[in-house]
């Protein structure tokens, strides 16, 4: 067994249930595992010692909605977005044919890249999704990529219905053959339940496939429009709705009944449904920011993503959803931290092993180079990434 012990941090702020905030503190890492956190001048003896130079500490992202595995680009969607059109989910077809075209070889090593990005920023826990395959080969082949990088996997066959396929047949083959193929490399499965993509009828097949099959599920739902997304995940009792900009008063009841039997103030209770929001996809698609702070108020529990994805939202930074959250969406710093966190956490079902920094937990911890974590938001868009702990691993950044 091996004790390190990160000392002279100016704060940690924990993501637990009540948002401690402990200052001038220490942590101690036994083995992969946080072993004490408190006060510096109280802290135990270790073998090793590291002295954080005075930086907040936090623990490492928890991003639970990316579709990592792509190539090609789309940055003339982008641009002309922002002259004025419409995002369209069409736009997946073209990443689908840029992917079809990549070898294995290339689309691990992109992928490789972005995860590594990803976790230079701070994120230590990834989800990615397949999605861009829409055939029965290909999204197994990206299923079976995504696997060897992605801590967890979400078969989302049911992205769009390819050009010139029959929508119905289409979703029967989601359902059948390649739920099938890709179940060796999936933890759940997703629906992109919205006009131009999969309806309600549709959706309802594809989430009763793959809860059948044994997988969690979620929903893209209220992207675009208002619609029946986030109702049908809360009546299939899915781990996440993702998105969640056009909702309801029936909506939200949905949701916060979801989480009745949840006693936020122990984390104990039967989990529903996490409301997933995607701020940086909100603003590069001109969506209306979804009402995070509403739904908090409502007792869902809410989630901050980064969506990386070609289409609506390239980027990994969660720093960057954290800063936005705040500065636009009215939650506190600490709300958006644990969003970040302990919410993706609860959303990927991790709840029980990372997203907070408290005893037993897995050691991932992000140090920032700044004295307070209110920094990510008072100082936004700077490179306040320090070093990176995984599993009490130094992955990355310099000490
Ligand atoms: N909305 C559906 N899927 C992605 C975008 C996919 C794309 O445009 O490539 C999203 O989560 O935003
Ligand atoms: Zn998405």
């Amino acid at each position: 067994m091996s004790t390190t012990l990160i000392t002279n941090l100016s704060e940690a702020f924990t993501s637990d249930a009540s948002a401690t905030l402990i200052p001038e503190a220490a942590i101690l890492i036994e083995d992969s595992r946080i072993a004490w956190i408190g006060k510096a001048t109280d802290a135990p003896g270790a073998e090793n010692v590291i002295d954080a130079g005075f930086r907040a500490a936090l623990p490492g992202w928890v991003d639970s909605h990316t579709h990592m595995v792509f190539a090609g680009d789309r940055s003339a969607e982008f641009v002309a977005r922002m002259a004025g059109q419409d995002y369209a989910a069409g736009g997946i077809a073209v990443t689908t044919a840029a992917t079809g075209a990549s070898s294995d070889y290339d689309l691990t090593r992109l992928l490789m890249g972005r995860a590594t990005e990803a976790l230079a920023g701070g994120t230590t826990y990834l989800e990615t999704k397949t999605g861009y395959g829409l055939s029965v080969e290909e999204e197994t082949r990206h299923a079976r990529i995504a696997s060897t990088v992605a801590d967890k996997v979400t078969f989302l066959g049911a992205h769009l219905v390819p050009a010139g396929a029959d929508a119905q047949e289409y979703t029967d083959l989601v359902c059948g053959e390649m739920l099938r193929r890709v179940l060796p490399y999936v933890q759940y499965a997703d629906v992109f339940c919205e006009r131009g993509a999969f309806n309600e009828a549709q959706s309802r097949q594809v989430l009763t496939a793959a809860r059948d099959a044994g997988l969690g599920l979620r929903v893209h739902g209220n992207q675009l429009g208002a619609g029946p997304g986030v109702r049908l995940a809360v009546e299939f009792g899915a781990a996440s709705v993702d998105h969640v900009n056009y909702l309801d008063e029936a909506d939200v009841t949905a949701l916060s009944g979801s989480w009745n039997r949840w006693d936020a103030s122990s984390r104990t209770g039967s989990v529903g449904t996490v409301a997933t929001c995607l701020p940086a996809c909100d603003l590069s698609t001109r969506q209306p920011l979804a009402p995070g702070r509403e739904l908090l108020d409502a007792g869902v529990q809410v989630a901050l993503a980064s969506n990386c994805n070609p289409g609506t939202s390239y980027t990994s930074s969660m720093a960057f959803c954290v800063a936005t959250a705040v500065l636009q969406m009215n939650l506190s710093i600490e709300e958006a931290i644990v969003a970040a966190t302990y919410g993706g956490a609860l959303a990927l079902g991790e709840q029980g092993n990372v997203g907070s920094l408290e005893v037993g937990k897995r050691a991932d911890i992000q140090l920032l180079n700044a004295p307070a974590v209110a920094h990510l938001a008072y100082r936004p868009g700077m490179h306040l990434n320090g070093p990176v702990f995984r599993a009490g691993e130094l992955v990355a950044g310099r000490l």
